[in-house]
């Protein structure tokens, strides 16, 4: 049984490399030659106008996604051959669905340390609920929350098994002010445990904010990568074009 707080294999290799990535559906070429590296107790926001090829690349990290070539490993496991290894290593915030809508915030996070033989989750469990301001509707199905109550919860449910790798796709999308700052804090938290993160979002200042590097993706490539406070408004902009 795996208790909160237990530590993961530490490795000097970074939690997360990227070697010329390639995914294809069908005809497109969602990913075309994508390079990168994540250490653990780093954070690293991958930006990028609309089809970049951002989410693309997160659903390879998380284990959801093959990658058609390249070579892929997360926690030292690869992601072509080893799936589920991915899984087990990785908590995944995805940019879209991923919940239940007839189930509650609290069967979520019961189902999650279920499956993930979790043991005394349920202290952290509500501190996380109660820090995205979701405790009062822990036991309402979520099919009627708004956008930004779903993307929080996205989030929670990613974090609270304190995974060594995780991965938020566009956790600020349409949350409120207090919400980003929990997502902020729940990045913060991870990087502190030493876990790696990557986060991706078209939005600069809070990448900055929460993010110590920086890689930008244009038409499923690594354009470029940077320690984030190089990343100025006008940089970010002359990548895009
Ligand atoms: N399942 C799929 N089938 C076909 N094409 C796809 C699929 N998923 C993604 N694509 C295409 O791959 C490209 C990259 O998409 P992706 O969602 O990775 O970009 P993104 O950077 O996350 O974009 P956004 O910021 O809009 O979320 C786009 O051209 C998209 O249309």
């Amino acid at each position: 049984m795996r208790r909160l707080g237990d530590t993961c294999p530490v490795t000097q290799a970074p939690a997360v490399v990227v070697r010329d990535l390639h995914v294809r559906f069908g005809d497109v070429e969602a990913v075309s030659g994508v390079d990168l590296t994540a250490d653990s107790g780093q954070a690293t926001a991958l930006l990028g106008r609309n089809g970049a090829g951002k989410s693309t690349t997160m659903k390879v990290l998380a284990g959801v996604v093959p990658p058609t070539a390249g070579e892929v490993t997360v926690g030292g496991h690869d992601a072509a051959t080893d799936a589920l290894g991915v899984k087990r290593v990785v908590g995944y915030c995805p940019d879209v669905g991923g919940l239940v809508p007839r189930a509650t915030p609290w069967e979520h996070l019961q189902l999650s340390a279920r499956l993930r033989r979790m043991d005394e989750w349920e202290e952290r469990g509500r501190d996380m609920l109660e820090r995205f301001e979701l405790g009062d509707v822990a036991h309402r199905v979520v099919g009627g929350f708004s956008h930004g109550m779903s993307r929080r919860l996205s989030v929670v449910l990613a974090a609270l098994h304190e995974p060594t790798v995780l991965l938020l796709d566009e956790p600020f999308d349409g949350v409120d002010p207090l919400g980003v700052e929990a997502t902020l804090e729940v990045v913060a938290d991870a990087r502190a445990r030493g876990a790696c993160v990557l986060l991706s979002t078209h939005l600069r200042d809070l990448a900055l904010e929460a993010c110590g590097t920086a890689v930008v993706l244009r038409g499923g490539n690594r354009v470029a990568a940077m320690q984030a406070g190089e990343l100025t408004g006008e940089a970010y902009r002359a990548l895009l074009d």
